[in-house]
């Protein structure tokens, strides 16, 4: 067998150090591009171009002429429309460059001591809303990227407390519309306006709150809170299925479970269980 070619790629100590860098660097790009865009429209695109890889491939090793000739113009085609299409990730992949949080780690450093304050005034608040029937919607961004979501909301950036949450959700004031966003362990933004979900099984009852809440589940792996204006009824989206009629302790197990005992898995096997 003919070792000079890897001789060639491993030279000497600094040829295996510079190589594997180079290895471990694409892979690192590649793993970060790969958590902006999850969960994002972006996926389907990409999935999309993956298989038109494989077909042009497959095209041009069959020497399938007029296929290929189709397909070649279909790639000048999406180089052009692929910038326009991904605008807003290609966006907050220079935004976060320019930042410098594109190296930072992508998890929510969320200590879980502080998620369990965090869940307390979620749920007292939650409470007096729902008895109050003051109809509320909170988000709880997790690791997946909902930040094209969250252009039209309003910068709070405050701690998490529940009078803070309540005062939010009061009618007729400026933030109470559309959906408040915890981020990072801090109500990052109000008045967002969510996906709305398409979801024929949701009960005709259920309005655009409820369609809100379920859609931002549906694109990512956020929690929704759903106060009922109607019914003071609170509900939890998670993982594209809503629980409805929960009580206080209820939902605080929930989140518990979702936010501090779901933590302590390392985060791929989290995103990969999720499916
Ligand atoms: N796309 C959206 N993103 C975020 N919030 C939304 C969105 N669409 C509607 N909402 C919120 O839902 C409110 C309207 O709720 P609607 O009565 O249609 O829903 P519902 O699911 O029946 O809830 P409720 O039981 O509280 O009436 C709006 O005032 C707004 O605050």
């Amino acid at each position: 067998m003919d070792l000079s070619l890897l001789s060639g790629v491993f030279a000497s100590p600094w040829d295996i150090f510079r190589n594997l860098l180079d290895i471990f660097i694409v892979a690192y790009v590649i793993y970060r591009l790969l958590g902006l865009i999850q969960g994002t429209r972006a996926v389907q695109l990409l999935k999309g171009l993956m298989i038109l890889l494989v077909f042009s491939v497959a095209a041009s090793y069959m020497q399938l002429d007029m296929l290929n000739w189709l397909l070649e113009k279909l790639w000048i085609f999406f180089a052009i429309a692929l910038p326009i299409v991904f605008q807003p990730e290609l966006r907050r992949l220079l935004e976060q460059l320019g930042k410098g949080s594109f190296f930072k780690s992508s998890s929510t450093d969320v200590d879980p001591q502080d998620y369990q304050v965090i869940i307390k005034e979620i749920t007292d608040a939650v409470g007096i809303l729902s008895r109050n029937r003051v109809g509320a919607l909170i988000v709880i961004a997790r690791e997946t990227g909902i930040e094209e979501y969250l252009e039209s909301g309003i910068t709070v950036d405050s701690l998490v407390s529940s009078g803070l949450l309540i005062n939010t959700f009061v009618p007729n004031t400026p933030l109470h519309d559309g959906a408040l966003v915890i981020r990072d362990g801090r109500i990052y933004k109000a008045a967002c306006v969510l996906p709305l979900s398409n979801d024929p099984q949701l009960p005709p009852q259920l309005g655009t709150r409820h369609r809100a809440g379920l859609g931002i589940t549906e694109v990512s792996d956020a929690l929704a809170i759903i106060v009922s204006e109607e019914t003071g009824s609170v509900s939890l989206g998670r993982d594209r299925k809503l629980i409805r009629y929960l009580d206080a302790q209820s939902l605080r197990e929930l989140l518990e479970k979702e936010l501090i005992n779901d933590d302590v898995k390392p985060t791929l096997w989290r995103r990969w269980s999720r499916g």
